[in-house]
């Protein structure tokens, strides 16, 4: 459906004409939408819309507009379009699928998350983390973008799999890292299953990487079926997982190998770039701010000895690490992994005075959110005291939302915040990072926020 401006739609203020006319505007370049999403924001206001072939597009930076749409109207909306069309490589997974078939995966998948069940793997965490510290030697420079980025994915390896960084596992980032490379692309087919099987040199690579990739992750399914066991990880706990409100004529209500597949993937892609760049902007604003690197280095060494005395965190130590979470925060904040979403009305919205038409988008940005000045005031300032109990209760709830919110709220948020602050501790503990360069990193606003090239630290002992 293209909605069309008529007197029953009362639209935000906004650009007058549609998008590609102001292609000229130092606010509109492809792949820069932080650009146009800031310029909206610094001349309309906290609401403001566009139009895109027809398609309204309304660009918001309030949270109680944000609470609107992810809780209190929530079931007026799915996914934006891009997303859906990761439907191509994530099927009905959890990031992809709308309700019902959503409400019923997340309900069968939410126990694999539970508290106790992630508690478990801090040991694995930590362990990681102190694997790749160990092998830094004093005053070298690495590429701690890369070095975080292969941390996680040996995390989620051994979480999700229970399994080393094995070929399989490279296999499946590398077909992944291909088909993500592709998206730009394929985003651009507006019915892109019925151009799957045509003979276009993109498509085709595509189709290669992603039966390539089906194929790994169904044998890793096959095998931890034949095994028969919990071997402790996410992928055992998906097996096992069961449906406990459905119905008893629905059949046997565990999920089949192709649900089970479509969560694998979406959990690897959702779970681990995410963190590793959370770590990396962590790692980089602590060496601009000397002052929070020296609290947080006394707040590791009081729970976790210092000099002779140190030993490596455990999940006991985690809630004692609390002023590690709030720079892990106050990282997410200022570089948010997830830096916007977006979604799509399938009823007539009021939004305040406005009135929006079905099929119109909506995006806000956690990156313009939480730089703006009103929630948090000299914006640019990495403070972590951001983040204490109190001054977060001063705050709208949607202020600060690296996880989302409501129903679609990150069912990996627990997970993620256990692996920042045991990781950021345990290489913290050994070592303290410097900026190897002098010009400030670029951003990269892709899927997840990336420097924009390789970020160069160097080791040095503390
Ligand atoms: C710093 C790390 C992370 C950030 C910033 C992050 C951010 C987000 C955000 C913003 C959403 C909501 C998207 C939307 O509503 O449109 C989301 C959803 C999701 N995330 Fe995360 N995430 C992180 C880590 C993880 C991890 C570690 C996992 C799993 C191991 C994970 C799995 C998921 C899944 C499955 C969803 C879809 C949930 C649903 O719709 O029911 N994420 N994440």
């Amino acid at each position: 459906m293209t909605p069309r401006a008529n007197s029953k739609w009362n639209l935000p203020p906004g650009l007058k004409h549609s998008l590609p006319f102001y292609a000229n505007k130092p606010w509109v370049k492809l792949g820069e939408p932080i650009l146009l999403f800031e310029h909206l924001h610094r001349t309309y206001g906290p609401i403001a819309h566009y139009r895109f072939m027809g398609t309204p597009i309304v660009f918001l930076n309030d949270p109680e507009y944000i609470r609107e749409i992810l809780i209190n109207q929530a079931p007026a909306f799915v996914k934006e379009r891009t997303v859906r069309r990761m439907k191509v490589l994530l099927g009905e997974g959890l990031i992809t699928s709308d309700d019902p078939i959503h409400l019923r995966q997340r309900r069968i998948v939410a126990p694999a998350f539970h508290r106790q069940r992630i508690a478990a793997y801090a040991d694995q965490i930590v362990s990681s983390a102190a694997a790749h510290r160990d092998r830094w030697q004093p005053n070298e420079t690495i590429d701690i973008s890369a070095s975080m980025m292969s941390l996680s994915l040996e995390i989620i390896a051994r979480t999700l799999f229970n399994t080393e960084v094995t070929d399989d596992v490279r296999r499946i980032n590398e077909e992944v890292n291909t088909i993500m490379d592709l998206y730009n692309f394929l985003v651009v087919f507006p019915r892109l299953e019925s151009f799957l099987h045509l003979p276009i040199p993109g498509v085709i690579k595509f189709r290669r990487s992603r039966s390539r990739l089906d194929a790994v992750v169904n044998r890793l399914i096959r095998e931890h079926r034949a095994a028969g066991i919990d071997k402790g990880d996410l992928l055992s706990m998906l097996i096992a997982s069961r449906d406990d409100q459905a119905s008893l004529t629905e059949t046997q209500q565990g999920m089949s190998d192709e649900q089970i597949r479509d969560e694998v993937l979406t959990i690897f892609l959702a779970g681990y770039e995410t963190v590793a760049n959370a770590l990396t902007w962590t790692w980089y604003l602590l060496s601009q701010n000397p002052e929070v690197e020296a609290k947080l280095h006394a707040e590791i060494d009081t729970v976790l000895g210092a000099g002779t005395e140190a030993r490596l965190p455990t999940l006991a130590d985690y809630p004692n690490l609390r002023y590690t979470e709030q720079v892990f925060a106050e990282s997410m904040r200022l570089y948010p992994p997830a830096w916007a979403m977006g979604r799509m009305s399938t009823k007539p919205i009021t939004l305040g005075p406005y009135r929006i038409p079905p099929g119109a988008h909506f995006f806000f940005s956690q990156y313009i959110m939480h730089r703006t000045a009103e929630y948090f005031p000299d914006p640019l300032r990495f403070d972590p005291d951001r983040h204490t109990p109190a001054n977060k209760a001063d705050r709208p709830r949607f202020a600060y939302f690296p996880f989302g919110g409501g129903g679609r709220q990150c069912i990996g948020e627990g997970f993620a915040w256990m692996e920042g602050v045991l990781a950021i501790a345990t290489i913290a503990q050994h070592w303290r990072l410097r900026y190897a360069d002098t010009a400030p990193p670029g951003v990269q606003a892709k899927i997840t926020l990336r420097p924009d090239g390789p970020l160069r630290m160097q080791i040095l002992p503390r």
